[in-house]
């Protein structure tokens, strides 16, 4: 079982190999360098999501720190008042002034912490809400061919699975780096105030904690990155168990026993994992406690022989051990919070970078503005197009010419992946040709913004989304143009009969998994597809494959239907069913991407060519 468990191949974990490999290999001097940068980038998004809460938040942590610091000076004057000769009621009397000190600066430090935290958590929603809307805008903006880019894919995957969601959490690390630097800053400024020999002694209770908190930090890496593809393949296999997609075929065929087995395996080797990390943690942690408490053994030494050498008095010893005690606490939040910073820092980069990839990638600047570049067209015109898709050896179309008048009817007919589809989408602005040229009447489309192009188009397309939303918006689109505009594109494509059957009408969720949603057929959901391209209006209607999922009867009445909708608007028309062709303008014949017949149905019979092999095929059937 365990076999089949890590026989899944598919799983694509090279990226979250990549990051994790970093982390492992990591020394301190390379987050130490990265820092700065990551501090100013986390910072910037900060100001960006609201400059008031960073301005709060970094303040009122800077001037947290300061109190920190009064409070460590006023507590000399305590101990001093304590420790000098004389009766202990008096001594308390003189102590009362800088008691009072200590106190207020505590009040202060914890005041003023409780509003940087404040500020801090209101930052959070802010930043996430901030990057969310930009991914987002960005995914929808970026040109229809990046989604058939696998490094787009890909940089969409590191950017969705963890780099937008640490957005927030960078800036809190950060946020936290600066407090701990602070609290250490202002510990060190109390030691060189008080004796400036007491910084060595800093610097040797720190740093066997800094050096366990490392070796710490990196074993914890190295042992995220043997999990992290034992986890994500947990989490495809459950999906599988839990997903709606898969719920029927699971069924069917029986897979959940070998379902649960599967994902059995991989979380027995999760869970080994964890605990081998619990294990050594606590080795570790061992380890970094021992050598912290030789460091501070040397620490109490070294005081007790600056005392018994009359170095320094006794009551800056105490405030000493005092701060030591307070830098140990501020150093162990700081290499956690910069641990982290570096960390989420190589996951925010991955974010930062899908942003930058998708902003290259959009189209440049229209010269002409983008509704009013253009204003219908009289003739469509493709010369020598050439298309491939990104990564595919063998171009998609080759010198692609064609002419499509208003008001015409064409059709688009070859075999499966002849290049049908691909054509269609270039003429519809959805992908731009690699070379040659598509005009609307003078107008070159590359001059143009896609936008311009796909407000007069509509697309009925083969792979339709079955939108989540109402039956009302699955053929509006959120476009309101009336009720009247609404019934007529729906009875036009026979989508008011399956309408009519639904419990809520127009209103009805067309989503199963929400209450009260329903679930069409393919055919039905078909003819809500076609009412959606009949409702747009557009000057050029593009329908791939119309009628694929319907029955005889209502891929009749869609033929219809298109032919009394298409009065006076362009169509073109790509199906295998070539009955439904006949009565097209003209017939333009695809074959391994190029245009290799066109004509009307009877010139492209009497031609003998491709077009009447298909066509005799298929009427043969029906004999
Ligand atoms: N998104 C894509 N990425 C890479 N290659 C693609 C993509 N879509 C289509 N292709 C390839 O481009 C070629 C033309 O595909 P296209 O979808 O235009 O054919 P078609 O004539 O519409 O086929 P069908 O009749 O099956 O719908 C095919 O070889 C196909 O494999």
């Amino acid at each position: 079982m365990e076999e089949e468990a890590l026989d899944m191949g598919e799983i694509t974990i090279s990226d979250w190999y990549g990051h994790a490999d970093k982390m492992a290999e990591i020394r301190f001097r390379t987050i130490a360098r990265r820092l700065p940068s990551l501090v100013r980038q986390a910072m910037g998004v900060a100001w960006r999501a609201s400059p008031r809460d960073t301005l709060c938040a970094v303040i009122l942590n800077l001037l947290g720190g300061v109190f920190t610091a009064f409070g460590l000076l006023a507590t000399t004057g305590v101990l001093t008042a304590l420790f000098t000769a004389g009766p202990t009621l008096g001594r308390v009397q003189t102590a009362l002034p800088s008691l009072a000190l200590v106190a207020a600066a505590a009040a202060m430090r914890a005041t003023l912490q409780a509003g940087a935290g404040w500020a801090q958590s209101r930052l959070n929603p802010q930043i996430s809400r901030l990057s969310e809307e930009e991914l987002y805008r960005q995914t929808s903006e970026v040109p229809l061919v990046a989604f058939d880019d696998p490094d787009f894919h890909d940089a969409l995957e590191r950017a969705t699975s963890r780099g937008m969601y640490v957005a927030s959490t960078v800036v809190t690390s950060a946020i936290d780096v600066l407090t701990a630097a602070i609290g250490l800053i202002a510990v060190a400024g109390v030691l060189g105030v008080l004796h400036p020999g007491l910084l060595p002694l800093l610097l040797l209770a720190v740093l066997p904690d800094a050096w366990a908190a490392v070796r710490a930090a990196r074993m914890r890496y190295t042992t995220e990155y043997a999990l992290i593809p034992v986890h994500r393949r947990k989490w495809i296999i459950g999906k599988l168990l839990a997903e709606r997609s898969s719920a029927a075929e699971v069924r069917a065929f029986t897979m959940r026993g070998f379902l649960l087995r599967m994902y059995d395996a991989v979380a027995v080797a999760e869970q080994d994992v964890r605990l081998a990390l619990a294990r050594r943690q606590t080795i570790t942690r061992l380890i970094g406690e021992a050598i912290g408490g030789l460091g501070a053994a040397l620490v109490y030494i070294a005081l007790g022989l600056l005392l018994a050498v009359a170095a320094i008095p006794l009551a800056i010893a105490g405030t000493a051990v005092l701060a030591i005690k307070s830098a140990q606490t501020s150093l162990a939040n700081l290499m956690y919070a910069t641990n982290r910073l570096y960390e989420e820092g190589l996951y925010f980069t991955d974010f930062t970078r899908f942003l930058d990839f998708c902003a290259d990638r959009h189209h440049p600047p229209s010269t002409l503005p983008a509704t009013a570049a253009l204003t219908g067209f009289r003739r469509i015109a493709a010369e020598n197009v050439t298309f491939s898709y990104p990564g595919s050896d063998a171009p998609a179309l080759r010198g692609v010419c064609l002419e499509i008048k208003r008001g015409e009817v064409i059709a688009f007919v070859g075999e499966n992946g002849s290049g049908k589809t691909t054509l269609a989408k270039i003429l519809a602005g959805l992908y731009e040709p690699d070379s040659g040229t598509v005009f609307w009447d003078d107008v070159d489309l590359a001059d143009v913004h896609p936008d311009a192009v796909r407000l007069r188009t509509a697309i009925i397309a083969q792979d339709h989304t079955r939108w989540p939303l109402t039956a009302r918006y699955n053929i509006t689109m959120g476009t309101d143009k009336g009720e009247p505009a609404l019934h007529a594109a729906a009875a036009i494509a026979g989508a008011d009969d399956v309408i009519a059957g639904l419990p809520h009408g127009y209103r009805t969720l067309l989503d199963r998994r929400f209450k009260d949603g329903c679930e069409l057929s393919g055919g039905q959901w078909q003819r809500i597809a076609v009412a959606r391209g009949f409702h747009r209006d557009a000057d050029l209607l593009i329908c791939d494959e119309p009628t694929a999922a319907l029955d005889a009867r209502a891929e009749h009445a869609a033929f219809e239907g298109l032919r009394a909708h298409a009065d006076g608007r362009t169509v073109v028309l790509i199906t295998h069913r070539l009955a439904s062709v006949r009565y097209a303008d003209r017939i333009y014949v695809l074959d391994h991407g190029k245009i290799v017949e066109q004509g009307t149905h009877e010139a492209l019979i009497a031609a003998d060519g491709l077009y009447r092999d298909l066509y005799t095929l298929q009427a043969a059937a029906y004999r």
